[in-house]
């Protein structure tokens, strides 16, 4: 029997960050049909409350830093500002959202980065998502609003790349549904040319992916979403496609193909 189709959609800390485009972006998702999973992340307002607190940010390769007092402010912000308000905006919008960290029904298990050449300190690599617990819950016409905490079940909280959350629950929901996995950032998609946004690559497979990390044109935060991305389709993930949030559920963006 074929599987019902599932929407799963990660937003970025630019656009969360700020209320116009937020806003925009929960319109467009509350149109999208079907069953349907958000995902956020919110570094940047994470960067912005920490900086207030007189607590500085540090990032290694895209990925924070979390000693205990950033773990505090990233528990804070992701798993209260900003999830709370996306919940609160998509229920303005009709959306019957429910907001949930990791540790709420046990959703997504982790384990502390291990230390290596860098300590991360409180990161979590994602180890198990609950699949069919979001699948209970999406069934009843509930949307699960994902924040980028895990927890290790011995009662650590751990911060986890939004990134990566989108893409594990993306794969872990395969099983079920017909997944669409759908990055939307502020730009039109990956593109040729950094500075000029209307040089969006509409196909992206591996070899080129090389290719263009060689050259320099693929760089920064772009490296993770992409290896996330190519995973998910080699783990079951229908679709991947990277684009602008207003770019939700039309044929615009980079479609990533193995
Ligand atoms: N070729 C490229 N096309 C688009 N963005 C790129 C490219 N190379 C690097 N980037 C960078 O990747 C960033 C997206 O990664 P990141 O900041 O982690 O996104 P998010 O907002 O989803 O967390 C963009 O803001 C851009 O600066
Ligand atoms: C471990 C780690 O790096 N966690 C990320 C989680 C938030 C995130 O990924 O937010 P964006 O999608 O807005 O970048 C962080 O604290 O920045």
């Amino acid at each position: 029997m074929a599987k019902n189709k599932l929407t799963l959609i990660k937003v970025g800390g630019k656009i969360v960050e700020e209320e116009a485009t937020l806003k925009q972006l929960l319109n467009d998702f509350s149109q999208i049909e079907g069953h349907k999973v958000l995902v956020h992340g919110g570094g940047r307002s994470a960067t912005r409350i920490a900086e207030q607190l007189g607590i500085e940010s540090k990032m290694v390769g895209g990925r924070r830093i979390t000693d205990a007092k950033t773990l505090e402010v990233v528990t804070m912000v992701y798993g209260g500002l900003v999830n709370k308000n996306i919940v609160a905006g998509l229920q303005a919008f009709g959306v019957n959202a429910l907001g949930l960290t990791g540790a709420d029904m046990d959703v997504i298990r982790s384990e502390k980065r291990p230390v290596k050449e860098i300590d991360y300190g409180f990161a979590g690599d994602v180890k198990a998502v609950k699949a069919e617990t979001l699948k209970m819950l999406i069934d009843k016409n509930i949307v699960p609003i994902m924040a980028p905490l895990t927890h290790d079940g011995k009662g650590h909280i751990l911060n986890t790349n939004a990134d990566t959350i989108a893409a594990e629950t993306a794969q872990a929901l395969s099983e079920y549904y017909d997944v669409t996995l759908v990055y939307c950032f502020e730009k039109k998609g990956v593109l040729k040319d950094e500075h000029d946004d209307d040089s969006v690559i509409p196909q992206l497979d591996k070899d080129l992916y090389k290719k263009y990390v060689d050259e320099g044109v693929i760089t920064g935060g772009m490296l993770p979403k992409l290896d996330n991305a190519f995973r998910s389709l080699e783990k079951g993930v229908t679709e991947v496609v990277i684009t602008l949030a207003s770019g939700i559920g039309k044929d615009t963006g980079t479609r990533i193909v193995n």
